[in-house]
């Protein structure tokens, strides 16, 4: 038996003590084999060595990679935590970059060290991982240390380690990336659902910063969609889905899909691309949505386009079929069902005519937020020449005509994109604007001009029921011209129907 005043102090003591223990070993070892069962020969070895280890004032505790079966979330979160420590004296490191991965990824390697500081704690960390054996075909175990002053373990405990899966989780966020879903392009994900949906890389490179668009829009469309995705507490206290609803309405090119792939881009939410000519019934609705994710966009472009919406009188009459796509299916789906199933959703309508939409679709409640997607402005300008150009305020000479010419007529950001890149040359590219706004601006007033006379010539024609011959014959000139002009507006608004086909 030992006791405390057995425990060796001096150096030479402490050599002796070892020397003792050494020999101890290799009689137990000598007499091992069949005189002491194994299990006693393992706890005396243990019970030696610790007695004959200085007390340490250090604690190490040990993240494996697995728990049973499933992995330890805190060893993959220590692995993506520790890629930001790693210091420039590191000696190895691992580095890999998968498919969708937008840069290199460098991890530390087996054996090496990193040191972390937390509320001025040291924390030694090291990765560990014990070779595969052969004979008893133990595969290879990874593991880190983890190495502080023992009075320090509630605080690694409780504050630490909580805040390395914190953070490890924000970096996964923002090297999330995003993925367009969309039904009919094939995907090249492993990892897609059975053939619902395909997938690719979201490359869009809009972003809040580079949207031509008034700055409280802006700020306050960013504003909405902070609040949404932190209000997770608040959602299940009041008891309502969720999930978060906008309409965006506006001519064609003024940034609604762009707008689109910007939230898409800050929140880090993927994107699902609904063509709903694509679905033939609720039914059908129904699988489709069911197999979209949390944390994701739907998007329905043009919607009062792409599907034949029924009103909700018509629709009454079809209640509980699921043999047809109707405006209240998808409402009802969107309200309903989906609600319960889903979290952290979004819900993207757009539209180039917001007058054309079912009330069922506008009524209050149903999208939270209707934004206005306008033509450009003078801040829109700006912003636009800053991206393109590089050129910022009114730093070139044009820009002060541009500016009052932009905030005089309709044109949408899209038309000065197009001509802001003719040339990288600002005083080239910025005095193409200018011919092309004066272009725009003379046509604008000419087709004015056309439009009322046309409007004058048919209330004549109204009040003039004398000569029918002549009336008739004017009638007809006037169905023709405005048949034109439809026809002309269809193609026009055919440029934005799907969100993929704008450059996504
Ligand atoms: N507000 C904007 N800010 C920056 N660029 C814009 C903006 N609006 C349009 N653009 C430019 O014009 C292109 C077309 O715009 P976008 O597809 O976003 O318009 P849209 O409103 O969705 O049009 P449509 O109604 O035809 O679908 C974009 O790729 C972008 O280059
Ligand atoms: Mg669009």
């Amino acid at each position: 038996m030992f006791s405390l005043s057995d425990i060796p102090t001096s150096p030479s003591a402490l050599f002796a003590a070892y020397a003792s223990f050494s020999a101890s070993m290799m009689l137990i070892r000598s007499m091992a084999n069949d005189v002491v069962p194994h299990d006693l020969r393992a706890y005396l070895t243990q019970a030696l060595r610790s007695l004959f280890t200085p007390l340490s004032s250090d604690l190490t505790i040990l993240i494996d990679e697995n728990c049973g079966m499933t992995r330890n979330q805190v060893f993959d979160a220590a692995e993506i935590y520790l890629r930001t420590k790693i210091s420039p004296s590191t000696d190895r490191l691992r580095v890999s970059q998968t498919q969708r991965q937008k840069s290199l990824t460098s991890s530390i390697d087996k054996g090496e060290e990193v040191t972390d500081t937390f509320q001025n704690i040291r924390i030694k960390w090291r990765f560990a991982c014990t070779e595969p054996d052969k004979t008893t075909r133990a595969r290879e175990t990874r593991f880190f240390e983890v190495t502080f002053k023992k009075k320090f373990k509630d605080v690694v405990m409780e504050s630490y380690l909580p805040y390395v899966l914190v953070r490890a989780n924000a970096i996964r966020q923002e090297e999330k990336v995003v993925k367009l879903y969309n039904r009919d392009c094939p995907s090249y994900n492993d990892d897609d659902d059975g053939g619902m949906w395909g997938s690719v890389n979201l490359e869009h490179p809009a972003t809040f910063e580079t949207l031509a668009m008034e700055p409280e829009l802006k700020k306050e469309i960013i504003e909405d969609l902070d609040r949404f995705v932190r209000r997770r507490e608040f959602y299940k206290k009041v008891g309502k889905a969720w999930k978060r609803g906008y309409l965006l309405y506006g001519p064609p090119g003024t940034g609604k899909s762009s707008l689109i792939a910007a939230m898409a881009n800050y929140l880090k939410f993927d994107i699902y691309d609904l063509e709903l000519t694509s679905i033939y019934s609720n039914s059908d609705l129904r699988r489709v949505l069911l197999s979209t994710t949390n944390r994701s966009i739907l998007v329905i472009e043009d919607i009062d386009c792409s599907l034949e919406m029924q009103n909700r009188q018509d629709d009454d009459q079809f209640d509980g079929s699921n043999s047809r796509l109707t405006l209240s299916g998808l409402l009802n789906f969107i309200d309903g069902l989906w609600s319960s199933c889903g979290d952290e959703r979004v819900i993207v309508f757009t539209t180039n005519h917001k007058d054309r939409l079912d009330q069922a679709l506008l009524r209050p409640g149903r999208m939270d937020k209707h934004i206005n997607m306008s033509y450009c402005t003078s801040n829109g300008f700006k912003i636009l020449t800053s991206n393109y150009l590089g050129v910022r305020g009114k730093e070139h000479n044009l820009c002060g005509e541009i500016e009052s010419l932009v905030d005089s007529m309709e044109v949408t950001p899209a038309e000065i994109a197009e001509e802001l890149m003719k040339s990288d040359d600002a005083d080239i590219a910025l005095q193409g604007l200018v011919n092309f706004l004066k272009r725009k601006k003379i046509e604008i007033s000419e087709k004015k001009k056309a439009d009322e006379s046309t409007k004058s010539e048919v209330e004549e024609i109204a009040t003039e029921p004398q000569n029918p011959n002549a009336k008739k014959q004017k009638i007809d000139d006037g169905n023709v011209q405005r048949s034109v002009r439809n026809i002309g507006r269809r193609i026009v608004r055919g440029r934005g129907r799907s969100f993929r086909r704008n450059g996504l």
